[in-house]
């Protein structure tokens, strides 16, 4: 098991929205942020694109997801291989499918092959033994979240919001000690956050997504159907609880009828009830939102956060963090805990039955 101390340590996430691999170092101990270091970003053509969707809802010895995981591999290697001085890599890969309490979690993309490529040790597979405890094996990002707020040098409770295909939220009271602590955190996936409206905006427009929130920023929110939205089952669980990216196949149906402008507007004011609803699990109130993820930029989404939360809501800039790194970045402060033998989640965070440090870790020949 690695000592204390800090390693530059190198991050990828592949979110579910699929527009690509996010990478990101950072220099850390797996307890604080040192250093955020440099990233980049790598989109995935059309046909892998196509190669990756086709692969949704498999698992493993799938055709399909064998083809997503070489794809996922091959972007990852390229990409990765821009950043010279990493110590050791934390691979995410792409969700292919997630069902915590059926058949598990599925990544595709094998670290091992990774680690033989890059020739660095790499920590990957980082949701299916929270999985197997029991737990939502997602969201995982809280725990660097709660160093994200240390860093900030925040000292009362404070949310985190990352508006991707999901939405997740996770509160944090960065007085604990660390993000194990009984108290430190709670997080939980909130609901659809884009996905919804990328999938409009591709069948009516064909287009990848409403840009900065314009088509719904002119129509008007159909307020019966965001009624029947809440009342779905998940928003009545306790948190923690995770989503599948297409959990809420009701909600786009329900604004089929609807014009173009008007579902839009719908299916945004969707997403930020749903962020309202989650709010009402917070233990305490907090004094400030932050958004990460794709979603902060959609001006008319971000209103709508405004309109409905009783704090601050901005973007992660605003305490200078970056927005569209912090997943990557997330999941290089994970593989450090892992290679330490430190918990990566815990009861609070994924519902998990005890602390767990999901990941396993292949090292070059
Ligand atoms: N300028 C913009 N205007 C409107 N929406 C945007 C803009 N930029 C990004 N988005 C939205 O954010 C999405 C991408 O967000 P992000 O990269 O955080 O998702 P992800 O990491 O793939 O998803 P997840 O966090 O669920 O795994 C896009 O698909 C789009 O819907
Ligand atoms: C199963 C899975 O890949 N979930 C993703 C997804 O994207 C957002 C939300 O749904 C979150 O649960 C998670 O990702 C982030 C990085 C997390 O685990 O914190």
């Amino acid at each position: 098991m690695l000592k204390p101390g800090a390693l530059w340590v190198l991050g990828a996430m592949s979110g579910t929205s699929l527009d690509g691999v996010d990478a990101a170092m950072l220099l850390t101990d797996g307890e604080r942020i040192l250093e955020l270091g440099d990233s980049a970003y790598r989109p995935y053509s059309e046909a892998e694109r196509a190669v990756i969707r086709a692969g949704f809802g498999c698992w493993p010895g799938e055709a399909a997801a064998q083809a997503a995981a070489e794809v996922v591999e091959t972007a990852h290697a390229e990409l990765l291989s821009r950043f010279p001085g990493a110590d050791l890599v934390g691979f995410h890969g792409q969700t292919l499918a997630h069902d915590p309490g059926g058949r598990g979690t599925h990544q595709a993309g094998s670290g091992a092959v990774l680690a033989q490529r890059l020739g660095v040790p790499v920590v990957w597979d980082f949701r299916s033994a929270d999985v197997q405890m029991g737990g939502q094996g997602a969201p995982l990002a809280p725990f660097f979240h709660f160093a994200c707020a240390r860093r900030i040098s925040a000292d009362l409770p404070l949310a985190f919001l990352n508006l991707g295909g999901v939405g997740n939220l996770t509160w944090v009271d960065p007085r604990q000690s660390a993000p194990e602590a009984p108290g430190a955190c709670l997080a939980f996936d909130t609901g659809p956050a884009n996905a919804p409206v990328n999938d409009l905006m591709q069948a009516r427009r064909a287009l990848t997504q409403d840009e900065g929130g314009r088509l719904a920023a002119e129509g008007r929110v159909e307020e019966a159907v965001l009624e029947q939205f809440l009342r779905h089952p998940y928003f009545f669980r306790m948190p923690p609880k995770s989503l599948d990216r297409n959990a809420f196949p009701a909600l786009s149906e329900a604004v089929a009828g609807l014009s173009d402008a008007d579902a839009a507007a719908t299916l945004t004011a969707a997403c930020a009830a749903a962020v309202a609803r989650g709010a009402e699990h917070f233990p305490t109130p907090v004094s400030r939102v932050l958004v990460c993820g794709g979603g902060r930029h959609n001006a008319t989404l971000m209103a709508m956060l405004a309109e409905r939360l009783a704090c601050e809501v901005q973007p992660v800039e605003a305490v200078g963090l970056d927005g569209d790194m912090l997943e990557a970045q997330a999941f290089a402060f994970l593989a450090i805990r892992v290679a330490r033998g430190l918990p990566t989640s815990g009861p609070s965070t994924t519902g998990v039955s005890a602390l767990v440090g999901g990941g396993q870790i292949s090292r070059p020949d």
